[in-house]
């Protein structure tokens, strides 16, 4: 048994650490765990935001399949018994369980759940804590590529991939909390207006950190299921769903206000511009971005201070959007 289960850790240990892919990364947690578990059922729950304020998801199996659901109380009694180091023996439906923890150095992001045995070897044990460790470090190493340094949010990187799976119909590979099936996927670009001014005036520290700042509030005004990016300098990019339009329209203006609401330590009083558009799955990703960026545009020849919506500006300007010096034809 032991000759066996350290030919499989040889192999799962290349396979999850090749992976820069997190669903591929997740599908071989499972089969490597599997291999060694053999003979139970597993449930797995992950925060993939590697962070303590989101509660770990199942990520094995889809929902019908699964063998089990836990509450969030429930999950929460689990991470709260399952130390960093040590795995627990507890019973849910008079059956015995057995969890194991998945952490990175010392937090607990999640466990492995194995249903109805608790009859492991050492070897079995020592081998699936150190498959869950790896796991734990891959997922780690891949939630920092996805992350811009300064601000904290996702990257250009990301908004690339995240746009073209929402578009795509595949969904995102993070476990979200489901959002009504009536929602729209909006695209908002926002840009901090005379940011220039900033760092000419007060120098490139002060200007990094009113980007941190902005950073957190846009942050604060979206729910943990929408994506804030950092798309470039001093413009972000947001995906995010709402029922109409017109509630895009309200979000974005609680921020633009709550920004120009802000007092910027030394800097004092900032304002941002925005544009939006609603991501229709039959377009490209260049053209959505294109649509948001010109109503962002619109916003910033008009006043700056501004949100705009690409759809309704399209409309009453008979597609005439205010861009610059001269008016540009879509
Ligand atoms: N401090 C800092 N500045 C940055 C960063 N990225 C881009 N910038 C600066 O952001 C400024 C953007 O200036 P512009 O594109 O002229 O735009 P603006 O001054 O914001 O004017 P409007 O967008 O027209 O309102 C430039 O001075 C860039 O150097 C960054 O990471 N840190």
């Amino acid at each position: 048994m032991i000759r066996q289960v350290n030919h499989c850790a040889h192999d799962w240990l290349i396979s999850l650490t090749q992976q820069d892919d997190e669903s591929e990364l997740d599908l071989i947690l499972i089969s490597a765990i599997q291999s060694v578990l053999f003979g139970t059922k597993l449930i797995i729950y992950i925060n993939k935001f590697l962070d303590h304020t989101h509660r770990p998801k199942q990520i094995n199996l889809k929902k019908t399949q699964s063998p089990l659901i836990l509450s969030d109380d429930q999950v929460d009694e689990i991470i709260a018994k399952v130390g960093s180091n040590k795995i627990h023996i507890g019973e849910i439906n008079s059956k015995t369980v057995t969890y194991f923890p998945i952490y990175h150095f010392g937090d607990v992001l999640g466990f492995v759940l194995a249903y109805g045995s608790n009859e492991f070897s050492n070897p079995q044990i020592s081998t699936a804590v150190s498959i869950l460790n790896v796991y734990a470090n891959q997922l780690f190493t891949l939630f920092r590529a996805k992350i811009d340094p300064l601000s904290e949010l996702l990257n250009r990187q990301t908004f690339d991939k995240k746009i073209q799976e929402i578009l795509s119909g595949q969904g995102f590979l993070s476990p979200r909390t489901p959002i009504p099936a009536d929602s729209v996927w909006h695209l908002a670009m926002l840009d901090i207006d005379h940011f220039k001014r900033v760092n000419d005036q007060y120098g490139h520290v002060i200007g990094d950190e009113v980007i941190i700042l902005i950073a957190r509030l846009i942050k604060n005004s979206f729910r943990s299921e929408d994506y804030v990016f950092r798309y470039g300098g001093e413009e972000f990019a947001i995906l995010f769903q709402c029922k109409k339009s017109e509630d895009a329209f309200q979000v974005l203006e609680r921020l633009r206000s709550a920004i120009e609401e802000f007092e910027f330590p030394q800097v004092g009083k900032l304002t941002i511009s925005a544009g939006f558009t609603s991501l229709v799955d039959y377009e490209m990703v260049p053209a959505l971005v294109q649509k948001a960026d010109l109503a962002l545009y619109h916003s910033k020849n008009s006043g700056r201070n501004k949100v705009a919506n690409f759809d309704q500006i399209a409309e009453s300007t008979n597609g005439i959007l205010i861009t610059g010096n001269d008016p540009e034809l879509f």
